[in-house]
């Protein structure tokens, strides 16, 4: 048996942002031309006309002011309304493989780590730009990396399972050192001409290495324990997918809704809460860490809200603005990636012996969480 200790990690942020007034005025440009363009079917009762959004509501329900993007101009430019990106030739790196690699690099440099000293590569991602072969595989050798390589998806919870799945394979002896990375283009796969959710999501990619505590050369958190959960919920869904072709007898699916980030946000903040305060008590509770020895949460960063009320309830009281650290404000909702970039920013200052939580929580329902202690 080894203790798995996380020794480094490293944040790829696009250099594209926008912001929400940048957001607002695109969206309010495409709902009037769409409305000018169905006046008739609007006025005959229809066709919905679409409704204006704006910075006052999105900062009020969410928290977020801006997002990093690999490519604005589309997204901005009313007749478009989704990012455009260079589709790579087979013999090319993948997008997701570039900004997994940046990512990597910083957390093996963290470190003090060569990528041929990593013999597992997990790509836990939201979405993966093709079927196969697996982008791991491709991230591994770009990177160098040996060992073995596979991808793995649980939407929002992508980074904490494959942490559980490195950090058991790193204690168990079948791996040395593991990179668990995390490509989030979340910017394809939201509805930009939806106002309910266009501007929830942004890019990113975060990497975490995995080593075994003799091993590591440098600053590193003790992973204490980690624990996974699902519970089935169609409350957030995407129906993309490979059998798409095989319904356009039926249906045309070329721009259909549900091909895209669905959700339920209502529900999900109502039935989410309470899963996820009760995962992490639990959790804690079962290790033998008290509340009051938490002296951080790193939490999925999907709503300020939602992340206020799961500090209160797992402190018992009003976290302070630093023991509950929130980078949604600057980079939205990045699905799996969140709670790795909060990690990433907001740790060095704790001291030896600190204890702090990652957690994450969204699509599946799904939550993962990760307790960790400050060498
Ligand atoms: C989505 C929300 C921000 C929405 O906030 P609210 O619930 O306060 O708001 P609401 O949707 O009920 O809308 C309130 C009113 O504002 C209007 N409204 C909606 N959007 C608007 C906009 N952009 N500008 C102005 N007004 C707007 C609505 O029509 C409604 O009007 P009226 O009152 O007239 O009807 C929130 O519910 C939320 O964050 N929920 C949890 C989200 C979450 O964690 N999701 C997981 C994401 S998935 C994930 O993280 C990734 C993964 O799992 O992979």
């Amino acid at each position: 048996m080894h203790h798995p200790v996380i020794s480094g990690t490293g944040v790829f942020t696009p250099d594209q942002t926008i912001t929400n007034a940048e957001l607002v005025k695109a969206f309010n440009a495409y709902a009037d031309k769409f409305n000018t363009a169905n006046a008739d079917a609007i006025s005959a009762g229809d066709v919905a006309a679409i409704g204006h959004s704006s910075e006052e509501f999105i900062v009020s329900a969410s928290g977020i002011h801006q997002r990093f993007v690999m490519d604005k101009t589309g997204v901005l430019d009313p007749d478009v309304m989704h990012p455009m990106l260079r589709e790579r030739a087979d013999d090319e790196p993948g997008i997701m493989t570039e900004m997994g690699v940046d990512a990597c690099r910083k957390a093996l440099a963290q470190a003090g780590r060569d990528a041929g000293d990593v013999d597992l590569v997990i790509c836990a991602a939201s979405n993966h730009e093709r079927a196969y072969p697996a982008i791991a595989i491709e991230i591994q050798q770009a990177l160098g990396a040996g060992g073995f390589a596979f991808d793995m998806n649980v939407a929002c919870s992508s980074a904490t399972f494959g942490i559980q799945a490195a950090a058991d394979m790193v204690r168990s002896g079948s791996v040395k050192r593991a990179l668990v990375v995390n490509p989030e283009i979340c910017s394809a796969h939201l509805e930009w001409r939806d106002r309910d959710c266009h501007f929830i999501f942004g890019d990113v990619a975060t990497a975490t290495l995995i080593e075994r505590k003799e091993d590591a050369q440098g600053d590193h958190f003790e992973i204490l324990s980690t624990r996974c959960l699902t519970q089935f919920s169609n409350n957030i869904r995407n129906n993309n997918g490979f059998l798409r072709r095989t319904r356009e007898e039926t249906s045309d699916l070329s721009d259909r809704r549900d091909m895209q980030f669905m959700q339920n946000g209502r529900k999900v903040f109502k039935e989410v809460l309470p899963i996820v305060s009760k995962h992490i008590l639990g959790h804690i509770a079962d290790i033998g860490v008290d509340q009051d020895d938490l002296k951080r949460l790193w939490l999925h960063q999907a709503n300020k809200s939602m992340n206020d009320f799961i500090g209160k309830k797992v402190l018992g009281r009003t976290p302070e603005a630093d023991e509950q650290p929130n980078i949604l404000q600057d980079y939205a909702n990045t699905s799996s990636a969140g709670s790795i970039i909060a990690f990433s920013k907001y740790s060095d200052d704790l001291a030896p012996g600190d204890t702090g939580v990652i957690c994450s929580f969204g699509a599946g329902y799904s939550v993962g969480s990760v307790v960790v202690r400050r060498a």
